[in-house]
């Protein structure tokens, strides 16, 4: 048996079609919602990520800012970007590609934002908001996996939830979002000082991998029951010599789980159309 796959790339696609729709009755409203993206450097990998975010906008109708500054900006150039922006009417939430560039302190980065034009959920009252249980955008990523399950109607309350990675912008957030009321699961949050995680994994209706290291959700650490969310986006080498991305998860796993959202195809896409979903939900805000 092989895994039913959680496909992200078309319920992206579905969920941009809802959004094309609200965006219209915005645009009736005179609104026209904007995404801004703030990109320090030349990264590759960063460039593609907010062209693609860009793409995204164009396909359902919102206007994108994009702003750019060169690797060597100064922390008061990049204040200064996010004044701006927190100023701009027509900006209605906006992100801060990271990584930044090593010189630069991303916690005060994430801070100068507006909370409530904060596209990404990540802003420290935002996160705060989450473990309170206020109203505020919600962090892409989590929230786009919450989204998936959702939409293959895969049973959350109730369900026991094994989530691999404490990091800030999954784990951490994840965990908070699935425990509360409208979802009711039950969390166990494992991390580089568990000491048994194929015992977690194993005991787990559904196992979220968010931990960055390739590979390590193997075959023997789900059942034929399990429903497997691969998040992990780590850069390697291949054996031809070029870069490619892979997840947390091994290949083998889909052998034997019920279902699976791999990488690539799973929950990036969905993180994309979360953070079009945060935009649309501002300027709906007015
Ligand atoms: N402020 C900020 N917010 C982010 O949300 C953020 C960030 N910084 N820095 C980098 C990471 C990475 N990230 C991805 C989103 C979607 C895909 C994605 O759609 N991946 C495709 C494959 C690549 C493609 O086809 O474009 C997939 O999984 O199918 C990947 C990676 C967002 N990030």
């Amino acid at each position: 048996m092989t895994a039913i796959i959680l496909d992200g790339k078309a319920t992206a696609a579905k969920i941009k079609d809802e959004l094309r729709v609200r965006v219209k009755a915005l645009a009736e409203r005179g609104v026209t919602p904007g995404l801004g993206t703030v990109l320090v450097g030349a990264d590759p990998g960063s460039e593609a990520y907010v062209n693609g975010k860009h793409r995204d906008c164009a396909e359902v109708g919102i206007a994108s800012i994009r702003r750019e500054l060169p690797a060597d900006a100064t922390q008061q150039q990049l204040d200064d970007v996010l004044t701006e922006l927190n100023a701009d009417p027509g900006c209605h939430g906006y992100i801060v590609q990271l990584p930044l560039p090593g010189h630069l302190d991303t916690q005060r980065a994430l801070e100068m934002i507006d909370p409530d034009k904060d596209a990404d959920g990540l802003h420290p009252v935002n996160l705060g908001r989450l473990v309170l249980g206020y109203d505020g955008p919600l962090p892409c990523t989590p929230r786009g996996i919450v989204e998936l399950l959702r939409r293959y109607d895969v049973p959350l309350r109730g369900a026991n939830v094994a989530l691999v990675g404490r990091g800030n912008t999954v784990g951490r957030p994840l965990g908070l979002l699935l425990n509360r009321r409208s979802e009711n699961a039950t969390v166990t949050l494992c991390h580089t000082g568990t000491l048994d995680l194929a015992a977690h994994t194993r005991a787990a209706d559904i196992v979220i991998v968010a931990a960055g290291v390739p590979g390590l959700l193997t075959a023997d650490m789900v059942t034929p029951d399990t429903t497997v969310v691969d998040v992990g986006i780590t850069r390697v080498i291949g054996d031809d010599g070029k870069g490619r991305y892979t997840g947390d998860v091994d290949p083998e796993v889909a052998q034997v789980a019920a279902r699976l959202a791999p990488m690539p195809g799973g929950v990036g896409p969905m993180t994309r159309a979360m953070l079009l979903t945060n935009v649309v939900e501002r300027a709906e805000r007015g």
